[in-house]
Order: C-alpha cells, then sequence, then structure tokens
C-alpha cells in the first residue's frame, strides 16, 4: 500500500523514542520530521537514528530565520545529511530564502509563512493586521518569487494559497487534527480530511499520533481514513 501524504512529527525528549516511533509510523506514512527538540539535543546524529533501514522521507524542520549568508551557511551544513525537505522562515524575505535554495540544491526549501499557532489576535499584536489569509498569500507569494518549491501554510489557508501559487508548488500543513481530537496549542486547524481534499500536499502529524499509546495503530488509522476520503 502507498505510504500517506502524512510527515509524523517527531517531537520527543530522546533520541531511543524518535527511534521507536519512526519505526512503527513508517510502514504507513511518506516522512518523518526531524524539529528543533531533536535536533538541538541530538544534532546530525539524529538523523540516521530516525532514518533506520526504511526508505522514509526526512522532513529537517529547522525553520531557520538569520541574514542570507548565516542561512546559506547553515542550509549548506545540513545539506550534507540529504534531508528531502528543509525549512527557512519567510519572513526572513527573498534573499534569505534564495541563499537557502541555492545553498541546498539537492534539498526542497519550504518556506514557513505564519505558524499554525497564531490567532488572528496574534497577528494583529506582531503588526500583521487583517485575516491570516492575506499575510499567508503575501508570505507565499515571495517565498515562491525567491525560489521555495513548497509551503508550510494553516490548512485552512491551503485554497488560498493554492490560487496565489498555481500548481507544482508542495503545501505542506501542520495544523492537522483528527475530528475530536485536542487541539493543544494549535490555533488554526483543521481535520486531515479536509486538510487533503482542500489541496494540501503533505500533512504534518504529531502529538495526535506520537502521544497515542500505540503511535503505529494511530498512523495506520489516519492513513485508512484518508484513502476512504480520497
Ligand atoms: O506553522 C507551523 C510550522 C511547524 N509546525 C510543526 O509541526 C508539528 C506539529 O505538531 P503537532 O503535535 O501535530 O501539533 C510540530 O513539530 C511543529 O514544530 C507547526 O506546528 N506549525
Amino acid at each position: 500500500m502507498t505510504p500517506a501524504p502524512i510527515a509524523v512529527a517527531l517531537d520527543a525528549p530522546d533520541l531511543e523514542t524518535a527511534a521507536r516511533w519512526a519505526a512503527l509510523v513508517t510502514p504507513h506514512v511518506s516522512t518523518v520530521k526531524v524539529g528543533l527538540e531533536l535536533y538541538l539535543r541530538y544534532g546530525p546524529d539524529v538523523i540516521a537514528s530516525v532514518r533506520g533501514a526504511s526508505g522514509v522521507r526526512l522532513f529537517l524542520d529547522l525553520k531557520l530565520h538569520d541574514i542570507p549568508n548565516t542561512v546559506a551557511g547553515a542550509a549548506r551544513a545540513v545539506a550534507r545529511l540529504r534531508p528531502s525537505i528543509l525549512t527557512v522562515h519567510a519572513a526572513g524575505g527573498p534573499a534569505m530564502i534564495r541563499a537557502a535554495v541555492e545553498a541546498a540544491p539537492h534539498t526542497q526549501i519550504a518556506a514557513v509563512t505564519i505558524l499554525t499557532s497564531l490567532t488572528e489576535d496574534d497577528l494583529g499584536r506582531i503588526g500583521l493586521l487583517g485575516p491570516a489569509d492575506d499575510a499567508v498569500r503575501r508570505l507565499a507569494a515571495l517565498s515562491v518569487e525567491a525560489g521555495a518549491t513548497a509551503l508550510v501554510c494553516s490548512p485552512n489557508e491551503v485554497r488560498a494559497v493554492r490560487a496565489e501559487v498555481g500548481e507544482g508548488i508542495t503545501l505542506i500543513t501542520p495544523g492537522v487534527r483528527p475530528a475530536g481530537a485536542a487541539t493543544q496549542d494549535q490555533a488554526r486547524v483543521a481535520t486531515p480530511e479536509q486538510a487533503l481534499a482542500d489541496g494540501a500536499d503533505l500533512l504534518v502529524i504529531g502529538r495526535p499520533i506520537t502521544g497515542s499509546p500505540d503511535p503505529g495503530a494511530a498512523a495506520a488509522a489516519i492513513a485508512a481514513s484518508l484513502r476512504r476520503a480520497s
């Protein structure tokens, strides 16, 4: 069976747990995601541990955000690990995004538009007045112009972003919660089925899977539900 277009966020406190979660979910999902918690604790060694022997794709979610020269150096440093996807913050601007794209030519650079944990009230407080859609679309357009071929946005904005950037750009959505699941610190959320129906290419799902007593079964259940819905 084709693995589901899900990236499981391995936000684990230690390497053993992350490797165990990765082994349990990889029969069911296309991708595993390593973020700041694991990478800052273990560095590049974490990559081999979670990749294991499987051919699972690795998404390195470091959300780089600095001046172009620094981001280019950081992207070059992690490109050796051959992640399939590496994130940068779109708010770093076009020159920074382009620097990452040029420094890591074999890795897909995904620009994070507006974090899915932010409400419209939060956005107003940081000076981004108006609907989240507007800021997300602006950041999406500038990121693609700068060479990003993937974008991270909430599932609520997928339709608007697709209309803005067209086909051929990978839309990645965290903020995904199965119906009835706790939203935790996520603010702009939708179900996996809705995110996919609206045109997301890759759904990032962490705690609804890794917080389950059986992460393998939780991943399999969401994958089966996506197959039924499509
Ligand atoms: O806007 C963003 C960008 C990245 N993330 C990351 O996705 C996962 C979500 O985990 P859950 O447990 O499903 O909430 C996490 O690793 C975040 O760092 C995001 O949530 N929003």
